[in-house]
């Protein structure tokens, strides 16, 4: 009787597996075969966004992989784009919790890897509100056009030895350089300047590592074993350190100064952080370790993407003798005169404006943005997602669709002097700052820093690759990043008049 009982139970089970199994792949996307364990791991390639494309071809802008054993929806066209960033945005607004993420990033508690809830709610609006608001980022011009300044002076002494400069290496340590004074209110130079770039890079590497236990759980014993999680929890240790030190310090001073700093003179985060945490102005506590997360992530997304931005920017430029031309001579009839621009010069800079919305396009600093994940089963466009899906938004193909772009893989800023078309996520055809709920906050200080850096170095100087422009190597780097691959080495020489 046992015997019968287990082995109807056992076909019953078979039963029921298959047809759940059935009539979820009924429903879900098409999707090209998968390998056991790895499932289409094997496929990613040096350039995954590349390769996305290359399958979107083959099954539609509305599609599904394996990534291990997580299931992924990659998205290629603008209209999907649309219904993920805005019908369904509630739906898709988790984050993967990755294993290195939580050790590198306070267990998640930052507003990018938050998960979506109350918490990641509480801090997006401390960001949005006090730390990346239109007049917080006003404020914070001083610091912008000091630290633009000695990046000029350091140009101009390059000249002086008609040495070749390593342009985007400068780039990226003046971009750091304001971060870190708007954040920390300090930067740090000489010796001190070194290790703080080198345990930042390493924090970065070690964010942007792929780890085969997000993906295979039963493998995660290999990222143990290779030291790697042991690395990021020394790594983690040594910024937490250097950020309670600042934290510290800013508590110290605020003592000694015996009085409440008030809102008016915040110097930079720390002093907002602090004050949003002492007077609860928001209506919720803020701990310690909230505001060093929200510190990191000024430095997580704040640094990399701005500096790619430029170094794409200039690239481009000169790669394109006549559009560097065009540039100069608008920022000089703008500048009447003078040497140095100023942000309130940048608002009649059409053309500034249109180089930097056509870098965007060719180049998002994050191709494939930062993946989403839906919480519960999901019906989208006729297909069953399951919870836990992550998504995946290719911006970098949509941004190359030739249904939205004319001749899209040319470099061509003339194609956004006659339209609207925005890069804040209103237009789904150049989404390089996402969109929706989890959409990057940062954009108004991103484009801040970088139209005035752009503007200055074009006008101040002009630039020469010592092998000639057509040398300049183009390449993007391998990885789900797509920054230049190799820096500018140029000549700069006084911009003649
Ligand atoms: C060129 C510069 C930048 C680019 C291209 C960029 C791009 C992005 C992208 C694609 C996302 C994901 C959007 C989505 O999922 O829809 C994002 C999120 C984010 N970005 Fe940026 N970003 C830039 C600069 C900045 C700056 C300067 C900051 C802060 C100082 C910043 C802070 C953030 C944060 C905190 C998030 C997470 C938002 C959330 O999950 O709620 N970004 N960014």
């Amino acid at each position: 009787m046992f015997a019968i009982i287990c082995g109807i139970s056992l076909v019953l089970f078979i039963v029921i597996q298959w047809y759940s199994k059935s009539r979820k792949s009924k429903n879900s996307p098409p999707s090209p075969p998968k390998l056991p364990i790895i499932g289409n791991l094997h496929q990613l390639g040096k350039f995954p966004h590349r390769t996305f494309l290359s399958l979107a071809k083959k099954y539609g802008p509305v599609m599904q992989i394996h990534l291990g054993s997580v299931p992924c929806l990659l998205i290629s066209s603008s209209e999907a784009a649309r219904d993920v960033m805005r019908t369904h945005d509630h739906h898709f607004a988790d984050r993967p919790q990755k294993n290195n993420y939580k050790i590198l990033i306070y267990d998640c508690k930052d507003v990018s890897t938050a998960p979506y809830g109350d918490y990641w709610r509480q801090l997006r609006s401390i960001s949005v509100l006090h730390l990346l608001s239109a007049k917080r980022v006003q404020s914070l011009r001083s610091v912008r056009a000091e630290e633009i300044s000695l990046m000029m002076e350091k140009i101009k002494h390059s000249s002086s030895t008609s040495q070749p400069l390593n342009l985007s290496q400068l780039i990226a340590s003046t971009v750091n350089d304001i971060v870190c004074r708007v954040a920390l209110g300090r930067k740090y130079s000489g010796e001190e300047g070194k290790g703080f770039k080198k345990l930042f890079r390493e924090f970065t590497n070690l964010l942007g590592m792929f780890i085969v236990g997000d993906y295979v759980p039963w493998l995660d014993w290999v990222t143990h074993v290779s030291g790697t999680y042991g690395r990021a929890r020394r790594v983690a240790k040594r910024f937490d350190d250097l950020l309670e030190d600042v934290v510290e310090d800013h508590i110290k001073t605020h003592k000694q100064a015996n009085h409440d700093l008030g809102e008016e003179n915040h110097k930079d985060f720390v002093d907002v952080l602090l004050w949003i945490q002492r007077t609860e102005a928001l209506g919720f506590p803020i701990d310690r370790i909230v505001i060093k997360a929200l510190l990191l992530d000024m430095f997580i997304g704040g640094t990399g993407t701005t500096a790619s931005l430029l170094d794409w920017e200039m690239s481009e430029l000169i790669k394109n003798p006549h559009m560097m031309k065009k540039l100069k001579e608008e920022i000089k009839s703008v500048a009447n005169g003078k040497t140095h621009i100023a942000e309130e010069d940048l608002v009649n800079m059409k053309y500034l404006k249109a180089v930097v919305k056509e870098t965007l396009r060719l180049h998002p600093p994050s191709p494939l943005l930062i993946p989403r994940v839906n919480k519960e089963d999901t019906e989208f466009n006729g297909y069953h997602i399951k919870a836990g899906t992550q998504v995946i938004i290719n911006i970098w193909a949509i941004a190359r669709d030739p249904a939205n772009w004319d001749s899209p893989e040319e470099f061509k800023p003339e194609r956004f002097l006659d339209n609207t078309i925005d890069v804040k996520g209103n237009d789904f055809t150049l989404i390089p700052f996402g969109s929706g709920r989890r959409g990057c906050p940062g954009v108004v200080y991103a484009l801040s820093v970088n139209e005035i850096m752009l503007a200055n170095i074009v006008h101040q100087f002009d630039w020469e690759i010592p092998g000639g422009f057509e040398t300049l190597d183009m390449a993007p780097s391998t990885g789900f990043l797509a920054h230049k691959n190799t820096p500018i080495i140029a000549l700069a020489t006084p911009t003649s008049n």
